[in-house]
């Protein structure tokens, strides 16, 4: 399936899942915007990219989504560089029981910063031409995870905030689909030193070995793959897809509120 022409977003983009969707995306042919904190290697990843797929088709933008501004400023660089912005996949993630206050930072607020400002560039309200985004959810944002209260509050927040979108965009005719994606375990640099993490649960390390040893671990490429099936089908919006190793399954929710009826 060829992405040609069109031009995505990744936050979250030098290790693990942001790095697989960046490669799972230029072999579809999109150009990319890799956003990342880590400068040095965004820069080497950035260039081999570059050797493999072609130099004007990757540019590496150093950013913490933490920050408004410089948030504003990777967005605005990716538009002068690409023309426009289709596929936005807002990733960056921590997983840190002690630093909750950045947990909650990065996870979720900013999901929603990044949301937000591609929003300013992809709302067909606004002058833009729609396009798709993805939030970076976890099975942490569909069930209590014991071992990590506040990274789990951020993960239903942004199932939560994602699905949210979906109907306020159908509504509001954005023109933009939104869809979360919901792994299990991934083989990852944030599923290492885990007691450290896990700051004051750390005492729930083992039992939370023993769950990851019933459940199994997937790779980074087959998040990446199951994020590409909700970039590329144009029908599913406001969509949890649950990535495991058994499998991957769109999670059915309770019908609570609907505007249209
Ligand atoms: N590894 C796992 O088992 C699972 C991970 N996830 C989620 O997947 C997402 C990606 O996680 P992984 O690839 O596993 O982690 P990772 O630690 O391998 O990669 C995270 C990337 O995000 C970047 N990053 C961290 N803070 C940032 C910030 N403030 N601004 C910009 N970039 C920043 C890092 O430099 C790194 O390149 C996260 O949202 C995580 O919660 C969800 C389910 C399972
Ligand atoms: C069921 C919820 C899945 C949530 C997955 C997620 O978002 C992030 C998980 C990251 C790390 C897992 C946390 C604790 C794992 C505990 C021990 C790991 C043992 C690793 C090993 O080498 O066996």
């Amino acid at each position: 399936m060829s992405l040609r022409g069109q031009t995505a977003v990744v936050t979250g983009a030098v290790m693990g899942i942001g790095r697989a969707m960046v490669e799972i995306l230029l072999q579809n042919d999109a150009k990319v915007a890799l956003l990342d904190v880590n400068k040095s290697g965004g820069e080497s990843l950035t260039e081999a990219l570059g050797k493999q797929y072609g130099s004007q088709n990757v540019l590496f933008l150093d950013c913490d989504v933490e920050s408004e501004e410089q948030f504003k400023a990777a967005f605005k660089r990716a538009v002068d560089a690409f023309g426009q912005i289709d596929i936005v996949f807002n990733n960056a993630g921590i997983l840190n029981e002690a630093t909750w206050e950045k947990t909650v930072s990065i996870n979720l607020l900013g999901v929603i910063r990044g949301t937000y400002l591609a929003l300013e560039h992809m709302n067909k309200t606004h002058g833009g031409r729609g396009g798709v985004i993805i939030n970076t959810g976890s099975m942490a944002g569909l069930g209590p995870f014991s071992c990590c209260p506040v990274y789990t509050a951020t993960k239903h927040g942004v199932v939560s905030f994602t699905r949210a979108m979906a109907s306020a965009s159908t509504v509001s005719g954005y023109g933009v689909r939104f869809n979360a994606v919901c792994p299990g375990f991934v083989q990852t640099d944030l599923f290492s030193n885990i007691p450290i993490r896990l700051g004051q649960y750390s005492h729930m390390a083992d039992a939370t070995a023993q769950l990851v040893k019933k459940m199994g671990v997937i790779t980074p490429s087959q998040v990446a793959e199951a994020v590409l099936e909700m970039v590329t089908d144009e029908t599913k919006n406001g969509e949890a897809l649950m990535v495991m190793p058994k499998g991957k399954e769109y999670i059915t929710f309770p019908n609570l509120i609907s505007p249209n009826k």
